[in-house]
């Protein structure tokens, strides 16, 4: 028992007044400890029922209320007293990646169908005797490398890497489609090998197993479908859905992707074939976060389709019934947060490709209290944010020119709103009034120019804050005559509709402006907004570019000008890294502000010349550490690094934090394997 320090009001939210923290159980002083001593207050106090409150502030000491408090909590949340039973229930396997030892109960032929442990054909002869998987195997041992190289040799089957395809390909090929197939095979009999290939080769196996590729596995899920992976809880497992957690096999969850299914990338509603998505989604998390992958869940929250075709498919695989709406819909995910929540109360929880009118309200139910992000909403907004940051350097500019861009925002949705939202941040925290920061922003829909002029039941709250006031600006207004009338600095495409910036209106930004920022960010290829090469045509090669899928850079007038990719991969495997490992309890627009501020710091000035604004894709383990770090600096300062070890790893400098996430993360290599045996506690 200990320190002497005394929260004030302030940093305690207001919750309990001046709480001695002595409740504490470590002397803590520096500063960074002293914001995880304030953290893990709030969090507990965040737990406490408004009847816990009363009890606060009636005089009850804190101490008994907290103990009280997480003996409540403790009570509902039974996975550590019954974590050696399931243990021996699902004969898991406990892997210390770290160490690079894991403990098995299974054996023989058991290990070679296990893709987490599986090492295939580079089990080297100690370890089959021990195993029991000698003469399971053939008899030469492959070192990881020639396993590597003959995967490759398949992979790229006498041909180089794929380049980006371009947009008028439609974006995805059957090279692409025969890779996919080939990594998904690999994922199924070998993670650690296909986490190895896809980190060494992240930039060319990222548009396979993530946008465009993915795109099409999602259309294509109900004909693809083989083998299980990641959960499916729908509408018919309402009253279920805490017991049916338990049947995912690992005790430990760091982080989950969910989706419904109702906006997978621009391809509509695909209903569960939308798993796709969380699966591509952690592969990221694992490949360029570093995320252990025995402790990532992919989850579809299967509540119908109103995709007709696919319903009437008789191959689609989930409730073939409309989708669930209002009320009952928001029921099903309740229980599903709580659920999950309920066995792995530390995870993060990633909301994806949820559609406009659930994605928004889903997010501010839970954001408040649990590990919660919209990747659609909060990713896509730092990482449009960070591209903004990157032009402006391109162009010579401090990042206080934010304040002064004129922007258009086509796509009015999840995606479009997060993004609006966060720029106007932006604009305001380098000086701006709130008024002028909506004044620099033009938002079109598929109504067109969205104004305040609109009908109350065409708009939500979330648009209606960014409607045009103005008289003068016509209700519904073309987006090339918006373009000629306002002459943004950047336009930000978010629509999923396809090549919205025709020749003309690339033209016109082009007239406009010396360096038109053109961001179409739409995924995948097919509904971007304008290829790249249609960019620096139209703009005589000054447009600074990025889009939401690959694209190959241009070659025009004898120079290359780099083709960016403003996806929010850039931003969501680091944000989730960062609140993971710093227990942040809640994600705050301040530790997502971080994120995006973080990332043009890492973009060398020879790249920004060659017209990249954002770093390189290549570094992509590297990115997430610096996303991590940021988030966790701004989490600090809020009071919500909850982690000691980090917090203590922030006190003596950012490269000792920088090194101490970086020893937390997964690195694809093959682990010792112990076989423990019967009776033998992990
Ligand atoms: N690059 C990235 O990191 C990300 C890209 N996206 C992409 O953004 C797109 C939209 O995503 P959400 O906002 O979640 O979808 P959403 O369904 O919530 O919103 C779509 C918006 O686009 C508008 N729209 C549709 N047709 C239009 C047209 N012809 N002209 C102008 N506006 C039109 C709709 O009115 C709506 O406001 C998708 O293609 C998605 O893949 C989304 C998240 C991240
Ligand atoms: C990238 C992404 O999250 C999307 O297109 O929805
Ligand atoms: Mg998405």
């Amino acid at each position: 028992m200990l320190s002497g320090h005394v929260g004030t009001k302030a940093s305690l939210g207001g919750r309990a007044d001046a709480l001695p923290f002595s409740v504490l159980e470590q002397p803590l002083a520096a500063p960074a400890c002293r914001s995880y001593c304030l953290a893990r207050l709030r969090r507990v106090c965040s737990k406490l029922t408004p009847c816990h409150h009363s009890l606060v502030n009636k005089g009850t000491t804190v101490l008994q209320s907290l103990s009280r408090a997480s003996r409540l909590l403790a009570a509902h949340n039974p996975c550590r007293a019954s974590r050696c039973y399931a243990d021996e229930q699902a004969n898991l396997h406990s892997i210390d990646a770290r160490h690079s030892y894991a403990c098995l109960r299974k054996a023989g032929i058991d290990i070679l169908h296990d893709p987490l442990v599986n090492k295939g054909t580079a089990f080297p002869q100690s370890e089959r005797e021990r195993l029991g998987v000698r003469g399971l195997l053939p008899t030469k041992v492959l070192a990881p490398e020639k396993q590597i190289s003959r995967f490759m040799e398949d992979y790229l089957y006498g041909k180089d890497f794929i380049d980006p395809v371009h947009v008028k390909d439609g974006g995805v090929t059957k090279s692409h489609v025969r890779r996919w197939k080939l990594l998904q095979e690999l994922q199924d009999r070998n993670e650690t090998l296909f986490y190895r290939v896809l980190l060494d080769n992240f930039v060319e196996m990222s548009h396979i197993v993530y946008t465009p590729t993915v795109g099409w596995a999602c259309l294509n899920f109900h004909r693809l479908y083989r083998r299980p992976r990641g959960m499916y809880f729908s509408a018919s497992d309402k009253g279920e859905m805490a017991a049916m957690a338990w049947n995912w096999p690992a005790n430990q969850v760091d982080a989950i992707v969910v989706t419904d299914g109702s906006r997978i990338l621009g391809l509509g509603d695909l209903g569960v074939n939308g798993l796709g998505i969380p699966i591509g989604k952690l592969d990221l998390y694992v490949a360029a976060a570093g995320f252990n992958p025995h402790r990532v869940l992919p989850v579809v929250i299967d509540v119908g389709t109103d995709n007709e075709q696919l319903r009437n498919d008789p191959l689609y695989m989930g409730l073939a019934q409309p989708r669930l709406k209002g009320p009952e819909y928001f029921e099903i995910v309740d229980e599903f947060v709580a659920a999950v929540m309920g066995r792995w109360p530390k995870c993060v929880l990633q909301f994806e490709d949820f559609n406009m009118a659930t994605a928004h309200p889903l997010l501010n139910r839970y954001r408040t209290h649990h590990l919660v992000f919209n990747d659609d909403i909060q990713g896509t907004a730092a990482t449009a944010v960070a591209g903004l940051y990157g032009a402006l350097a391109i162009q010579g500019k401090p990042v206080k020119a934010i304040r002064d861009q004129r922007i258009c925002v086509v796509g009015a949705g999840s995606a479009g709103m997060g993004v609006t939202r966060m720029i106007a941040t932006g604009m305001v925290k380098q000086g701006c009034t709130p008024g002028e920061a909506k004044h620099n922003l033009w938002v079109s829909d598929k109504d067109g120019l969205v104004t305040a002029r609109r009908d109350a039941d065409k708009m939500s709250d979330v648009v209606r804050a960014f409607a045009r006031q103005h008289e003068e600006e016509p209700e519904g207004e073309k987006l090339l005559d918006t373009i000629n009338r306002v002459k943004p600095t950047a336009l930000i495409g978010l629509a999923g509709a396809g090549r919205l910036f025709t020749p003309e209106i690339l033209t016109a930004m082009g007239q406009h402006n010396e360096r038109p920022i053109i961001f179409p960010m739409s995924n995948p290829t097919s509904m971007m907004e304008c290829s790249a090469e249609d960019a620096q045509k139209y703009t005589g090669g000054r447009a600074i570019f990025a889009s939401g899928s690959p694209q190959r850079d241009v070659e025009y007038d004898g120079r290359v000008i780099v083709s960016g990719q403003a996806n929010n991969m850039y931003v969501f495997p680091g944000l989730a890294m960062g609140a993971h490992l710093g227990q942040t309890g809640i994600i705050t627009d301040d530790m997502i502000m971080a994120a995006a501020e973080a990332l043009p710091h890492l973009v060398p000035p020879e790249d920004l010349k060659r017209g990249d604004v954002y770093p390189r894709l290549n570094q992509i383990r590297h990115i997430s550490i610096h996303v991590a770090l940021a988030v966790m600096k701004a989490a600090a300062i809020e009071g919500r690094l909850n982690n000691l070890k980090a917090a203590r790893a922030l006190e003596a400098g950012n490269h000792v934090l920088a090194e101490w996430i970086d020893g937390q993360m997964y690195h694809p290599k093959y682990s010792s394997l112990i076989r423990l045996p019967t009776g033998v506690m992990e």
